[in-house]
């Protein structure tokens, strides 16, 4: 059996494959690096075992069935110790305090009918979205931003989003653009070189510490600014039913507070890019296949009729709907490498020794277009979800795009919803189509931008209502209210 580390291509003395490793659509290269070396390699970056792999298989046996040693995270001086990431969602260690923050929101939304206990609200913010896009349809993403935004803040404070400049969407993302800079491995030289944290401010060379001040005080704003709201409507007796105002009930420790705060504030930051990115690349998607688009709409008129929108309750009765969601899904994975995990103990795994501290990067992008598991993988054909007499339906791509194990997605069941409504909406009432200026049709860029939550880069649109009818449906706003 061998000992050894699995292949890859040979790095330099100390800095190991830093120069090879990719800064951009990281992916991509993962990919061509597993067709050269196999569903499992490693490199080597600055001393760290980086182990990348390609096969959804493998990643099921390790991240999720050997979950418990896999599930630490990488840390960072910046980002964690110095700005305060390392209390917050994605970034906590695996142990105690991620134990229980993921028992809070299981708790919370950890199966399809706790996060339906939302159903009216994501009903409403839809409808509402349906309705500013029919005004305004070249805004669309920063529509669908505002609509993501509105119902995560609903969820997790009970905050109603202002119409515009709402001060606590600019606040938060101003942190989460802040988080992007201190995650990017070694955009800091202190992440490499842990002890200079201790050089002061004022010793040339180190005045960076005073904008990395700044991102902490931030991140504070972020976490205690909504909190403080919801405590004064529970004072008040006014509080909306949130993830903050049902673990606030009671009396509680300041540590129990601490927590509570913290995991609330991870629910915007974890759930708003990632169900952009999706429901942006559905319409993308609609105007790239008419023919989907048409038997979609065909399967709501004839189940919904057009008297009415399609609501949560109606979801098992669209299949072609349900199946075209997923197909969005695994064509643009939002995360398409989720985040990396740290495996916490000495593992042998396929006959590769894995040492503890290993980084372990699951490529999701290409299990989600790999033909083992999806026949043509880039054709958009939702009716590979749908088994018929012929053939079983294809590998359900909800257990690869929302992560693995102990750090899989917590608000992949409020995600999911919140997708199927916006899609199922949205095609009730609209045609979505390419844009035609002096006659000639604009073709879609269908480029992704990089990142660890990837978007498809911007792209032109025409989305005009179906019929006077729709139109009237978008309009009456009193059939929806939460
Ligand atoms: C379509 C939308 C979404 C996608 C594709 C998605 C995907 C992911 C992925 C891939 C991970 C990392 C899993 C891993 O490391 O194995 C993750 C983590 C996380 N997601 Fe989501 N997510 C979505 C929406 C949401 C929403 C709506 C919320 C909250 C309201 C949310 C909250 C989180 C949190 C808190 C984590 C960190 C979990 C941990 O490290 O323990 N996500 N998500």
């Amino acid at each position: 059996r061998s000992v050894a580390l699995p292949p890859g291509p040979q790095g330099w003395p100390i800095i190991g494959n830093a120069l090879d490793f990719p800064t951009s659509h990281q992916w991509k290269t993962f990919a061509q690096w597993g067709d050269r070396w196999g569903d499992i390699m490693s490199v080597s970056l600055l001393g760290r075992a980086v182990v990348v792999l390609n096969s959804f298989r493998l990643a099921s046996e390790m991240l999720e069935k050997k979950s418990s040693i896999y599930s630490d995270r990488p840390t960072f001086v910046v980002a964690g110790e110095m700005v305060g990431w390392d209390h917050i969602g994605s970034q906590i260690q695996y142990g105690p305090r991620l134990r229980e923050t993921r028992r809070l929101l299981s708790q919370f939304m950890g199966s399809r009918e706790k996060a339906l206990k939302f159903a009216s609200h994501i009903e409403a913010e839809t409808h509402r979205f349906l309705s500013r896009v029919l005004y305004n349809p070249e805004t669309l993403v920063a529509q669908i931003r505002k609509t993501a935004a509105s119902t995560i803040l609903m969820m997790a404070y009970g905050y109603t989003v202002q119409e515009v400049e709402d001060p606590l969407i600019q606040v938060a993302e101003r942190a989460i653009s802040d988080a992007s800079q201190a995650l990017t491995p070694a955009n800091f030289f202190v992440d490499m070189f842990p002890k200079l944290r201790h050089v002061p401010q004022w010793v040339p060379g180190f005045g960076w510490k005073k904008g990395v001040a700044k991102m902490a005080d931030t991140l504070t704003e972020m976490r205690e600014m909504p909190f403080e709201f919801v405590k004064k409507q529970l004072a008040n007796g006014t509080a909306a039913h949130s993830f903050t105002s049902k673990h606030l009930e009671g009396r509680l420790s300041p540590e129990r507070e601490q927590l509570i705060k913290d995991t609330a504030s991870a629910l915007y930051v974890g759930g708003s890019d990632t169900t952009v990115s999706t429901i942006a690349s559905f319409f993308l998607a609609m105007m790239r296949n008419p023919e989907v688009q048409k038997r979609a709409q065909a399967e709501i008129d004839a189940i919904i009729g057009n008297d009415r929108l399609p609501t949560l309750a109606d979801r098992n009765d669209l299949p072609y709907v349900n199946a075209l969601c997923s197909e969005v899904m695994r064509m643009c994975p939002s995360a398409p490498i989720a985040f990396p995990h740290v495996l916490s103990e000495d593992d042998i795994h396929a006959g590769y020794a894995l040492p503890k501290g290993t980084m372990v990067i699951a490529n999701i992008w290409k299990f989600a277009h790999d033909p083992r598991l999806y026949s043509n993988p880039w054709e958009f054909n939702p009716d590979r979800f749908i088994a018929t007499d012929k053939k079983p339906a294809e590998q359900d791509p909800h257990d690869m795009v929302f992560g693995f194990g102990r750090r899989n997605c917590p608000g992949m069941h409020f995600a999911d919803a919140a997708v199927f409504m916006t899609c199922a909406m949205s095609l009730a009432v609209f045609d979505i189509t390419k844009p035609v200026v002096d006659g000639v049709i604009i073709e879609p860029a269908v480029e992704m931008s990089s990142g660890i939550i990837s978007h498809p880069l911007p792209f032109q649109c025409s989305i005009k209502p179906r019929s006077a009818k729709a139109e009237s449906l978008i309009l009456n706003t009193n059939e929806l209210q939460a």
